[in-house]
This record gives structure tokens, C-alpha cells and sequence, in this order.
């Protein structure tokens, strides 16, 4: 598989001598949308800023679109987009000539900057002053300039924090698009795991600066296939729950219902007949399966 990032062994300490990064290792394929998720202060816009020259890398190696970051950063850095940090909008001039004064950097033509307002739908104000902007236009005009130059690889940090639903989903929605019809391979930082799992088709999960999980969507998901124990619904869950634990089970009772460990299905099997020769009805014997939030919080607290 081709990777447009890969990164090895990113370390990083800020002054005070706190490591905020430890062997950070990531490949985002060619094409995909990788989600890089984790909570507040987990080290994500850390990560973005080294791996885009904000930050000067102390210790690890990172290669993008195929070249070293190190030795070849202008020409990786033409090929990318970013959206770190606040984006750097003039309030006062409209949207179009916020791009103007990005087309003349890269002496890209000027009906790309039409185009790009076309692609996030800012088309139609195109003259208005970006000052008069609601917050989720401000993002997509943000976009659009990460956009000008064409890159093949977007790197975009928490890009709808502050936006409301309406507007998460609208942005969702946008980088979709641009991936699927432009082949624009996106990396995102996010906390919110709902959302990365509606975009991504690759998931990074990062916690206290060490990655705790790489891997597809699909595998995320199929750590939610796996049972999470047995819920038992008795006749007398008082008496059930003395004699399970007088077997040493591990039991939680649980709203009206008890939970046994995910045992083997042999031993819930076992345990089924034990309580029905003691004069116990089960009526119920339920599997639990992981959520994805569930997943999520295990990952970090790992
Ligand atoms: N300039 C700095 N000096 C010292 N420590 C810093 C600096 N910038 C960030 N940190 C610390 O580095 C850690 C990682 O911060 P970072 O901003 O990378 O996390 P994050 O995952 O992006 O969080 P958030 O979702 O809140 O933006 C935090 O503990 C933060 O306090």
C-alpha cells in the first residue's frame, strides 16, 4: 500500500522539559480520510504542527507524498494544504480576495479561486467581506484556501470545533466530497469520536502522546463484535447472585439484571443449568457487545 504520510518514532518535549510526544508512529494510505482522534491534550496538534514544519522536529522521521520532510520540505509543503491553528482570514476583504492574495503567492490561475468557492459552496458570496461571515463559512473559506493550490494532501486540525451540528454535518459532508472527487487523501484531528467514525475510512487514536490504536474503520469496528460479557435475566436474581458469587463469578448487577464476564460460552452454558437446578428460572441470557465509545475510552485508558 502507498502511504502520503508516514511517520516514525516522533518524539517531542516543549521547553519545561515535559516529553508530550513518545514514538508516535502513523501512516496515512494514499486516498484516505484518516481520522487522528484523542482527548484535549493528548498531543494531536503537536503531532500536525511537526509534521508541517511549525514545529522544529527534535528526534523521528516523517515522510510525506512519497519524499523525506526533512530534505525536501518546500516541495512537500506545495503539494499540501493545512488548516492548524486559527486560519488566517482578512476580515475586512471579501472572500474572492482572500484567495487573491494566496493565487499571487502560488501564481495559481485565477479561475481556480472560483472554483474553489464553487467546491465549498461560497460561490455565491464570493464578494462579501469575510468579516460578515457566520463562523461555519469562515471555516469553509478556510478550506478553500488550504484548497487553492490543488494539493494532494489535506492536514486539517479539529476543523469544525465551534461549529454547530448543522455545520459539523455540512463540513463532513464537504470533505467527503472533496476526497472522493478530487482523490485528496485527508488527515483530521478530532475529539469527537461520532464524527470521525461518520468521515473516516482509517483511524489513528492517540492518548497521552503515545498512539493506542491504527488501523480501518472496519477494524475499530470489529473490536465492537467482541462480546463484553452476558446479561441474565432470573426469576430471583437475589438468589441467582449469591450462588454466582458463591462460584466466584465476577458479577455486576446491572438495572434489574445481572452481568456475568464474556466466560466461554461452554461455562455461561454451565452456569445457565446451575441456576436452573437450584430452582432459579433464566429467562434471558444476553449478549453485550462493545459500543464504539466504549472502545474508545478503553483505548485511552489503556
Ligand atoms: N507551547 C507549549 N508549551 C508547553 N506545553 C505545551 C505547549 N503546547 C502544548 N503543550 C502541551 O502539550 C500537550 C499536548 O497538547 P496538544 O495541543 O498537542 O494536544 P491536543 O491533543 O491537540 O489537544 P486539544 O484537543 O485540546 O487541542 C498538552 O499537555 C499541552 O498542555
Amino acid at each position: 500500500m502507498d502511504y502520503c504520510i508516514e511517520v516514525a518514532d516522533l518524539a517531542y518535549q516543549f521547553r519545561d522539559g515535559t516529553p508530550v510526544l513518545r514514538n508516535i508512529a502513523l501512516r496515512v494510505p494514499q486516498g484516505a480520510i484518516y481520522g487522528f482522534l484523542g482527548p484535549n491534550g493528548a498531543g494531536k496538534t503537536t503531532t500536525l504542527r511537526l509534521i508541517t514544519g511549525l514545529l522544529r522536529m527534535q528526534t523521528g522521521a516523517v515522510r510525506m507524498l512519497g519524499q523525506s520532510f526533512r530534505e525536501h520540505r518546500l516541495e512537500v509543503l506545495r503539494q499540501t494544504g493545512c488548516l492548524i491553528e486559527s486560519p488566517a482570514i482578512y476580515e475586512h476583504l471579501s472572500a474572492v480576495e482572500n484567495l487573491l492574495v494566496l493565487q499571487r503567492i502560488y501564481q495559481c490561475p485565477k479561475s481556480d479561486m472560483m472554483e474553489v468557492l464553487q467546491t465549498v459552496g461560497l460561490a455565491a458570496v464570493a464578494s462579501k467581506k469575510a468579516g460578515q461571515f457566520s463562523l461555519g463559512m469562515k471555516q469553509r473559506l478556510a478550506l478553500a484556501m488550504a484548497m487553492l493550490h490543488r494539493p494532494k494532501l489535506l492536514i486539517l486540525d479539529e476543523p469544525t470545533n465551534g461549529l454547530d451540528p448543522n455545520g459539523i454535518i455540512e463540513m463532513r459532508e464537504l470533505l467527503k466530497k472533496i476526497n472522493r472527487e478530487q482523490g485528496t487523501s485527508i488527515l483530521i484531528s478530532s475529539h469527537l469520536l461520532p464524527e470521525v467514525e461518520r468521515l473516516a475510512t482509517h483511524i489513528g487514536v492517540i492518548s497521552q502522546g503515545r498512539m493506542v490504536f491504527e488501523g480501518s474503520l472496519e477494524q475499530l469496528s470489529g473490536l465492537r463484535q467482541q462480546v463484553r460479557g452476558y446479561l441474565l435475566d432470573t426469576t430471583n436474581n437475589a438468589a441467582a447472585l449469591e450462588l454466582l458469587v458463591a462460584r466466584n463469578v465476577q458479577v455486576v448487577a446491572d438495572a434489574g439484571r445481572i452481568q456475568v464476564p464474556a466466560l466461554p460460552v461452554a461455562a455461561i452454558a454451565e452456569l445457565n443449568s446451575h441456576l436452573v437446578q437450584r430452582g432459579i428460572g433464566v429467562f434471558g441470557i444476553q449478549p453485550v457487545k462493545n459500543d464504539l465509545e466504549t472502545i474508545f475510552m478503553d483505548l485511552i485508558q489503556s
